[in-house]
């Protein structure tokens, strides 16, 4: 494998299934979305893909993602690293919310702002809502300054990039084979950085569930190649299915 990053976003969720905003929520997988796992190990086992280094959120969709692919690819002993950094973009006082539903109440123009737009966050939570990330105890070490309320992608960068240049840098320098299973926005904003991708054009971009992504980067982290271990129509069908659940239904 001439690749050493390869990226993958969690399968289906329940939320995703149920078409809610789900941000920081920690809902599980689907049946579909074990199944859609158990399809990116094989297929990246099949393609002869390895790694050194695993890296996910502290989300259980992305978790349990992770473990079926190692599972299938009979990795199971890499050392992983779980990292708040790496969750979901929190999704503010529209978590929870159908998505099809809140277009239809604020309009598809607003939810594709919320959803897609670089640098407006959706309305925050209020800091006593219980499902603030601080009464959580998972985030119980972090400071809490740095939870966040509610995120845009520019936010959901701005904490994704340290983590990206402190812990992730230095093994992909170091030689080593890296996979990072982690969230449609998350994903949205390294593979920003990756591409260098404008903040217009980012607007446009949606990660499809379960289809790995890999990258060749060379010396300096340039990208040299990419591409989604799935045919180009199959991955254009997933991202436009993305691009649609923000959409108000039709009469
Ligand atoms: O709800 C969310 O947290 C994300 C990912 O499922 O959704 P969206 O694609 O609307 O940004």
């Amino acid at each position: 494998m001439k690749e050493n990053l390869v990226l993958v976003r969690h399968g289906q969720s329940l939320w995703n299934l149920e078409n809610r905003f789900t941000g920081w929520t920690d809902v599980d997988l689907t049946d579909i979305g074990k199944e859609e796992a158990r399809l990116a190990g094989q297929q990246m086992l099949a393609e002869k893909f390895t790694f050194d280094y695993v890296f996910t959120s502290v989300l259980k969709r992305a978790i349990r993602t992770l473990w079926i692919i190692l599972d299938e690819m009979d990795l199971m002993w890499l050392p992983v690293e779980r990292a708040w950094q790496l969750n979901e973009r929190h999704y503010g006082a529209l978590q929870g919310l159908n998505k099809a539903e809140t277009a239809a109440k604020y309009g598809n123009e607003q939810v594709h702002i919320w959803r897609r737009s670089y640098a407006t966050p959706p309305p925050a939570l209020s800091l006593d809502d219980p499902r603030h990330p601080r009464f959580d105890p998972r985030y119980a070490k972090v400071d809490p300054a740095l939870l966040p309320a509610t995120e845009s992608l520019k936010m959901t960068l701005e904490r994704v990039m340290p983590y990206w240049n402190e812990k992730i840098v230095p093994r992909l320098k170091a030689g080593e084979k890296i996979l990072i299973v982690a969230h449609g926005n998350s994903l949205r904003a390294l593979v920003k950085y990756l591409d260098q991708i404008s903040d217009e054009d980012i607007t446009e971009l949606n990660i499809p569930t379960g289809i790995p992504l890999a990258y060749q980067l060379d010396d300096q982290l340039k990208v040299v190649s990419r591409r989604y271990l799935a045919d180009e129509e199959a991955v254009k069908a997933a991202a436009e299915a993305v691009a649609r659940q923000g959409l108000a239904k039709k009469e």
